[in-house]
C-alpha cells in the first residue's frame, strides 16, 4: 500500500480554555477522496485550516509527503515552519472556502493568475494560458474579464476552485463550499468537484453537510464529534450501518430534517 500523503498524529488545538481538537490522528492516502462530516463545532473546518497552515496547533505532529508541517515551538504553541518551507507546502495544498474569498478588485482571470505569477514567478502569458484552461474546465471561460461582483455565488465558487487549482496542488481542501449558495446553484459546483474527482488523481478532503454528495463522492467518511474522529469507514458502512451511537443520532437528525444520505 502507498505511504500516506498526510499523516496527522495526536493533534490538539485549543482556543484559550476551549479544546477544539482533542488528540486527533488520521492518515490520508494519495488520491483518496475523504469526506469529513459531523455536528457543527466538532472541529472539521479547523483541521482543514490547520493543514492550510492558517492556524497554529497546540500539540502533535503533521506530515505532508513526509515533511513536517509545523515546528519551532513558540510561546507554547507550534507554528508553521519558515516561509520557504511554507511556500512549498502552499504549492502542495489548495483550499476552497465557504465564502469564496476572491480578490474583489481583480477580474476573474487575474484572480486565477495572481498566485502562480507572484509565488512561482510564472510568466504572465503562461499563467493566463493555464488560467483559461482551468476556467474552461469550470465552465467560465467566457467570464474571464468579469469582476467577481458580476458573478453568481455558484460562478464565484467555480472561480475559487480554478484559482486553487492554478498552483497544481496535489491536495485540495473543500470547506463547506456549497453552504453559502442558493439551492439551485449547488449542483453546478458539485458537478465541478465530481469532474475533478473522476478526472484527476488529486487527494481531496471535503467538509460538508451535503450527505448525499459525501456518500457518492468519498472513498472514506470520517465522522467528527467534539474534536475527535468517532467513526470512519466506507460511505455505505457509515450511512447504512453506523456502529457508534453518536453517528446514529447525527444521521437520524439529518434524515429527520429531510436530507438524503
Ligand atoms: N478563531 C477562533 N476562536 C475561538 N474559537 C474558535 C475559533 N475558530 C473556531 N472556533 C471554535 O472551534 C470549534 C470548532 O469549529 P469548527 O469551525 O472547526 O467546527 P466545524 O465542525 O467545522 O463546524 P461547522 O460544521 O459549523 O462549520 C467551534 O466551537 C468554534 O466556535
Amino acid at each position: 500500500m502507498a505511504a500516506p500523503i498526510i499523516r496527522i498524529d495526536n493533534i490538539t488545538k485549543r482556543y484559550g480554555p476551549l479544546t477544539v481538537l482533542d488528540g486527533l490522528s488520521m492518515e490520508v492516502l494519495p488520491g483518496e477522496k475523504l469526506a469529513l462530516i459531523g455536528p457543527s463545532g466538532s472541529g472539521k473546518t479547523t483541521i482543514l485550516r490547520i493543514l492550510m497552515t492558517l492556524e497554529t496547533i497546540s500539540g502533535g505532529h503533521i506530515e505532508v509527503e513526509g515533511d513536517q508541517l509545523y515546528h519551532m515551538p513558540k510561546n507554547g504553541s507550534l507554528v508553521p515552519a519558515d516561509d520557504r518551507h511554507l511556500q512549498r507546502m502552499r504549492e502542495k495544498i489548495g483550499m476552497v472556502f465557504q465564502h469564496f474569498n476572491l480578490f474583489p478588485h481583480k477580474c476573474v482571470l487575474d484572480n486565477v493568475t495572481l498566485a502562480p505569477m507572484l509565488t512561482k514567478g510564472v510568466a504572465k502569458a503562461a499563467a493566463e494560458k493555464r488560467a483559461m484552461e482551468l476556467l474552461d474546465m469550470v465552465g467560465l471561460a467566457d467570464k474571464a474579464k468579469n469582476m467577481p461582483a458580476q458573478l453568481s455565488g455558484g460562478q464565484k465558487q467555480r472561480v475559487a476552485i480554478a484559482r486553487a487549482l492554478a498552483l497544481s496542488p496535489k491536495i485540495m481542501l473543500f470547506d463547506e463550499v456549497t453552504s453559502a449558495l442558493d439551492p439551485e446553484l449547488v449542483e453546478e459546483v458539485l458537478n465541478v468537484m465530481r469532474k475533478l474527482a473522476a478526472e484527476t488523481d488529486m487527494t481531496m478532503l471535503l467538509v460538508t453537510h451535503e450527505m448525499g454528495f459525501a456518500h457518492d463522492f468519498a472513498d472514506r467518511i470520517l465522522f467528527f464529534d467534539r474534536g475527535k474522529i468517532v467513526e470512519e469507514g466506507k460511505p455505505d458502512e457509515i450511512f447504512r450501518n453506523p456502529r457508534q451511537e453518536r453517528t446514529q443520532t447525527f444521521l437520524r437528525k439529518i434524515i429527520a430534517a429531510g436530507h438524503r444520505v
